[in-house]
Formats: structure tokens, C-alpha cells, sequence
């Protein structure tokens, strides 16, 4: 609040009357223009405004980690309850059903100006396949990319994935039982050799050495940080800030890796099999051309981001997971010994895994599943916009409501999981699989796109769902199964005596964009099952 008020002075000696102009085209007036539709909200339940009322419902949210303050509103105010935000009231919804219908029935639009943040990723700040409405554009980028995603490309890209996840393991065990690593960020160093290796056919060498500085992962980092930072409204609102400027910097940074990767292309154009292959061929439906070279930088930067920290995070607390529960990481084993995949005393280098046994690990499957529900790392949900007056979960919500989906919120809810709903308990997916109701982990996993498409349950979607579900999940789940699989076979993990265990770690999570650890991440022992 500090740097608040200084600013406020800083500018204020600067100019008076332009700077109040300035604040009010900011602040006031679309309060002031958002009045009509907040009246109409008047009778939704919510949190009360306690502060300054210009801030609405904002100081409490920032007080709190946003998504355990979202968590906790959720269970007080019901499946659907109203947010007072500076510009403009917010409904939140965590009712399975009414979501399901906004964003698979009725196929509601994302309101744009929610995910400005996501075009600041290069300088041009295009629109990119996240961030674009349901245009002609976007259309044609969704379904140039979706064959990269299929069943037969990611069968192709699997001996890549475990040579990838192979170079982790040397890492781990030359680091030693003793070393407590940051086991999140080692998992971040695989994810970005998988994006270097799906989307350009590179090798960004972050997991050659897990213990060397990666300019990829250094870069790509640094700009999540900032962009991060730009989410508070006084860093855009005040752009001569420092963490402004940082933006700055951190997407020069950036730009100018997307535009090396992109330029070795040219010389040596990507193999058929990479995304970028599918992204090149693709005719623009705006111009009847192949994509401008500003279109193709934003839509490259994009894939980048979105799947270095999703899937990275994913794979730590999954690991976070197992490691705090002897009785979980036991079943895990065990499932993996039965497949011939656990490195014992008489069998120090398990079978290698193949394409063939990821559906049938259903204990993993289920654990995997288990994590994304507690932690998912897209927390904050999705946004939309009411585009006519329409009834959900019992309300008349005008057009133009700005409608808020937090997937953690909705995922704990107990509500919609029951009393146990905070328990990590992943048998809950194999009875729903038995039969029990729900989707559960699919009975036929072979084809992990199907497995995919299975995932969205009653309440469960972490990677959303209807037309603007994630493009990427196939093989976001590729990833989770084969690294798993490979890690949890030959080492067992352990949290480090400092982390308080999984509830201290998960209390000192972060919904930075993407639901990260705290700021030391996720320090972990790996300890080979079978010392050398
Ligand atoms: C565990 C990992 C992942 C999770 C939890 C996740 C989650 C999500 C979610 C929830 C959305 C919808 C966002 C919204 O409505 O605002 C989304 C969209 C998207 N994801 Fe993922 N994602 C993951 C991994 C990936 C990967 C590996 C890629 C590609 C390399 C990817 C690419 C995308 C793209 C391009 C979109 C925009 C799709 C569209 O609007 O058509 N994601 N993701």
C-alpha cells in the first residue's frame, strides 16, 4: 500500500488535474457504467464490500491466497454468489451442472478482457488460439494443431518423451538421496525440453544437466513472474513501476528466443510430425495465406507458456502427493511391480515402459486424477460473458455478466465431492470406474486421447471443457503418466523435514496464473529404490 500512496503522490505532484483524469477514466467511470448491471445483481448472495467501496470485494482477495479465499466463499455462499470488483460485479459458479452448461450447452464466449494478460507475450500483443473469441481465425488455428495432439502423433513422440524423462532420472540419481531438490522445478526443466522437442524438434538441453542454468527455462520463467505482476491493477494502471518495466525486459527476453527458435526453423523446416509443422501449413482465413510471421511469434509464444508450468506443476504435486502418504506411494509400487516397471534388489533396471502399459497403471491413473482435483494447476478456472438474459444454477443473470468458473474452488467443494472433499483419497476414481457414477479413470486407457475426453466429470475439469477445453490435454496426460511411471519405478520420494509435510506445502501455494508451489518450491529427497 505503500507504493500506492507514493505513486499516487509521484503523480499527483506530477500533474493534478490530468492525473485525476487519468484515474477516473480508469476507475470511476466504469463504475460508474457498470451501475445498470450491478443493480441487477443486487440479489445474488456474496462476501460484504469492507473497505474503500471503489475496491469492492479486492483487499479481502488479495489478503488471502485468491484461491483458498475463493474455496472458502464458495462453501459459505453457495453454488452461486456475486464478487464486487472496481469495474465491475462478478458471478462465480460452482455448480456442475449450470457450468456445464455455460461452457458446453451454451457454449458461452470468454470475455476478452479477462485474458489481455496472455497477449502480452510477445511485443506485437496479438491474440493468440487462448485468448481469440470464436472467430474464423481461431477456428482454423484449433484445427490445424489438434492432429499434433492425436493418438498416433503422441505415439510418435513417446521414445522422445522417455529418452527425456530418462535424462531426469540420471540427474536424480547423480544428485544423491541426500540432496533436497526442488522437485517442481526439475519437473519444469522436462516440460520444456518436451515443448522444444513436440512443437520445434530442438533440444533446449534443460534436463542434459538438472543442475545447470537453462536459458529456456530462465526466460520463460522470468516472463510468467512478470506477467504474473501485471494482474495487479496498480502495475497496469501505473505503468512507469518497476514491475512494469519488468514486463518489459522479461517479454524482450522472450520475443527474442521465440524469434531464434522460429528463424533455425527456416533454415531446416520442422519435421511433420512437430506442432509448428501444423501451425506453418496452415492457410490463414483472413488473408487465403500462410500465417503472417506476427501471427505465427504469437501463437508460438502461447504453446510455450501454456504448457511448460501447467504440466511442470502437475507433475510436482502428484509427486507431492505420493510422497506425503507411505500408504499411497506403496500401492503405486506395487501396481508397478506387477507390471515388471519397479526397480527391486534382483532387477535393478525395470522393463522399459511402453505406449502399452500407461492405460493399464490404473492405480497411477487414479492418482494422477486425485491431484489435479486438489491442485489444479489451471486454478483460477475460466471467465465468460452472459450473452443474453439467461437462467442458471436458480438466477436470471442478465446479458453481459462477467461469469467466473475457479476450478480449485469447485474441485474442493464439498458440496459436489462430499464431507471428504480436502482428502487426497485416489480410490474415489476407481470406484466411480467400477461403476459407482462418474466418469472415474476410463475403463479402455490404451488411447490416451480417449482417456482425455473421458476426464470430465461432474465437477472435475481441470482442463475445462466444451469447444475451449484444453487443446493440449493428450498430451499434458502423456506427460503425467510416462513421468510418473518412469520416476516412481526407480526412486521413492520423500518431502524435505522443512516442507511441514503436504499440508505445509499446499498452504504456502500460490495462484500466480498457474497454481504454483511457494517460494521454495517443492523440496523433495529422491532416493533410488535400488542404491547403486
Ligand atoms: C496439466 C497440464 C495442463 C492443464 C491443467 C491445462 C489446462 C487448461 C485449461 C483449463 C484451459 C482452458 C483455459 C480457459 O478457459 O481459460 C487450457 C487451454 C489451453 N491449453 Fe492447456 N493445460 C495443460 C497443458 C497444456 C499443454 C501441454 C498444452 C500444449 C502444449 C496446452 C495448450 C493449451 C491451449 C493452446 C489452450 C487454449 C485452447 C483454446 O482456447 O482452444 N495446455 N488448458
Amino acid at each position: 500500500m505503500d507504493g500506492f500512496w507514493k505513486t499516487l503522490g509521484l503523480g499527483a505532484l506530477l500533474s493534478p488535474v490530468l492525473y485525476a483524469l487519468y484515474l477516473a477514466s480508469l476507475i470511476v467511470i466504469p463504475y460508474l457504467k457498470s451501475l445498470p448491471l450491478r443493480r441487477k445483481l443486487r440479489h445474488l448472495p456474496g462476501p460484504p464490500v469492507t473497505g474503500f467501496f471503489l475496491l469492492g470485494n479486492v483487499p479481502d482477495l488479495v489478503r488471502t491466497p485468491v484461491h483458498q479465499c475463493m474455496a472458502r466463499w464458495a462453501e459459505q455462499y453457495g453454488k452461486i454468489f456475486k464478487l464486487e470488483l472496481p469495474t465491475m460485479t462478478a458471478v462465480v459458479l460452482t455448480d456442475p451442472e449450470a457450468v456445464s452448461q455455460v461452457l458446453k450447452v451454451d457454449r458461452f464466449e470468454k470475455l476478452t478482457t479477462s485474458y489481455q494478460n496472455m497477449e502480452k507475450l510477445t511485443a506485437e500483443q496479438q491474440p493468440n488460439i487462448l485468448t481469440e473469441p470464436l472467430s474464423a481465425y481461431y477456428k482454423a488455428v484449433r484445427r490445424a494443431v489438434t492432429p499434433a495432439f492425436s493418438t498416433a502423433n503422441l505415439r510418435r513422440f513417446f521414445p522422445l518423451l522417455l529418452d527425456i524423462t530418462q535424462q531426469v532420472m540420471t540427474g536424480l540419481a547423480a544428485a544423491g538421496p541426500s540432496a533436497a531438490l526442488d522437485l517442481d522445478r526439475v519437473a519444469q526443466r522436462l516440460t520444456i525440453d518436451v515443448i522444444g522437442r513436440f512443437a520445434f524438434d530442438r533440444d533446449f538441453g534443460a534436463t542434459a544437466d538438472i543442475a545447470k542454468t537453462n536459458e529456456a527455462l530462465q526466460v520463460v520463467g522470468e516472463l510468467m513472474t512478470a506477467l504474473q505482476r501485471m494482474l495487479n491493477p496498480l502495475n497496469r494502471w501505473f505503468w512507469w513501476r518497476k514491475e512494469a518495466r519488468g514486463l518489459w525486459a522479461s517479454r524482450r527476453r522472450y520475443d527474442a528466443l521465440v524469434r531464434r527458435a522460429l528463424e533455425d526453423l527456416r533454415s531446416s523446416p520442422p519435421a511433420q510430425h512437430t506442432l509448428l509443422h501444423h501451425l506453418m501449413s496452415l492457410t490463414d482465413p483472413d488473408t487465403g495465406k500462410p500465417l503472417s510471421a506476427r501471427r505465427l511469434r504469437s501463437e508460438t509464444a502461447l504453446f510455450w507458456i501454456a504448457g511448460f508450468e501447467t504440466t511442470a506443476h502437475a507433475i510436482g504435486w502428484t509427486l507431492m502427493f505420493i510422497a506425503g502418504s507411505p500408504e499411497v506411494e506403496s500401492r503405486v509400487a506395487a501396481e508397478l511391480e506387477g507390471a515388471g516397471l519397479l526397480a527391486v534388489p534382483g532387477r535393478p533396471e525395470p522393463r522399459q515402459l511402453a505406449w502399452g502399459d500407461l492405460g493399464g497403471l490404473k492405480y497411477l491413473n487414479a492418482v494422477i486424477h486425485e491431484s489435479m482435483r486438489l491442485m489444479p494447476p489451471t486454478s483460477g478456472g475460466t471467465v465468460r460473458v452472459v450473452p443474453r438474459d439467461t437462467q442458471l444454477a436458480g438466477h436470471v443473470l442478465p446479458k453481459g455478466t462477467m461469469l467466473w468458473i475457479p476450478f480449485y474452488a469447485m474441485q474442493r467443494s464439498e458440496r459436489v465431492w462430499g464431507p471428504d472433499a480436502a482428502q487426497f483419497r485416489p480410490e474415489r476414481w476407481l470406484a466411480a470406474a467400477a461403476g459407482a457414477g462418474g466418469p472415474g479413470v476410463a475403463a479402455e486407457e490404451d488411447d490416451i486421447v480417449r482417456a482425455a475426453d473421458t476426464q470430465s466429470a461432474r465437477g472435475f475439469l481441470p482442463f475445462s471443457e466444451g469447444p475451449r477445453n484444453c487443446v493440449g490435454q493428450s498430451l499434458a496426460l502423456l506427460e503425467l503418466r510416462t513421468a510418473l511411471a518412469l520416476l516412481c519405478g526407480s526412486f521413492r520420494f520423500r518431502l524435505a523435514d522443512d516442507m511441514g509435510g503436504v499440508e505445509g506445502a499446499v498452504s504456502e501455494a500460490r495462484q500466480h496464473i498457474t497454481l504454483k508451489p511457494g517460494d521454495r518450491g517443492l523440496l523433495m529427497h529422491a532416493i533410488p529404490r535400488v542404491p547403486a
